[in-house]
């Protein structure tokens, strides 16, 4: 492992965002841990957040046209990882994010921010089952932009509805990329070297959902 993705675990721990209980996710799955980011909730924390995933889109690579932000965790990761990459790369790409329910006046509709063209990175929390990752594909292409990527905090290494591994799932229905700063393995072994966290409760998690 890395020592920002051991940095990025630690500070995940010490802001409370890395919990360890039972929780219910998007996917129906309980959870013996989980990743909240909701968390990082002060301008010194985001501020912090939006610098590892600037870091981390300047190491993939990749060069997107706008960042979209999936709500409603994705509306201040996206906000904070723009500003944080236009002072590390002195790039000023634009970013969007949805509504989850339509709004009907004013100007209307479910995008906010720049219109979605050309590459368009996806920038979320979490992948689990990836549905999250499909619904925006599906926004972004019926936009008529192009998804180039999905850049994420964590990847939950677990497999899709149809039983392959949900990051394989996305990278080879839709061909993009999917960067993740860390994985349930860096945490596993972060748990393991620090002696912290519930080890059988998420062994067992990973032997029924993870990959
Ligand atoms: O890979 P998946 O199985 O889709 O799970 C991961 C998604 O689930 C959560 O979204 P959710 O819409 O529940 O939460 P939010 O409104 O707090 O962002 C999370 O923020 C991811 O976007
Ligand atoms: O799958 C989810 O719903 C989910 C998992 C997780 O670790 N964090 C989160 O915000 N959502």
């Amino acid at each position: 492992m890395l020592d920002y993705q051991k940095n990025f675990i630690a500070y995940s721990l010490e802001c409370g965002v890395l919990k360890f209980g039972e929780f219910l996710l998007k996917s129906g799955r309980t959870s013996p841990y989980f990743f909240n980011t909701g968390l990082f909730n002060t301008g010194v924390k985001l501020g912090k957040l939006g610098e590892f995933y600037a870091q981390a889109l300047k190491q993939s690579g990749l060069a997107p046209d706008i960042l979209y932000g999936p709500a409603y965790k994705g509306i201040p990761l996206v906000s904070s990882m723009s500003i944080a990459y236009a002072k590390l790369m002195d790039s000023d790409i634009p970013f969007a994010f949805n509504r989850k329910e339509p709004k009907e006046h004013g100007e209307g509709g479910v995008l906010v921010g720049s219109s979605l063209q050309g590459k368009v990175l996806i920038v979320d929390d979490v992948i689990t089952a990836g549905t999250s990752v499909k619904e925006s594909v599906e926004i972004i292409s019926q936009a008529g932009a192009t998804p180039a990527g999905v850049l994420i905090a964590l990847d939950r290494q677990e497999i899709a509805e149809s039983g392959r591994s949900a990051i394989q799932e996305v990278t080879e229905c839709f061909k993009i990329p999917v960067i993740a700063i860390i994985s349930l393995e860096n945490i596993i072994d972060y748990i393991e070297s620090n002696a912290i966290g519930q080890m059988g409760a998420i062994a067992d998690y990973r032997k029924r959902y993870g990959v």
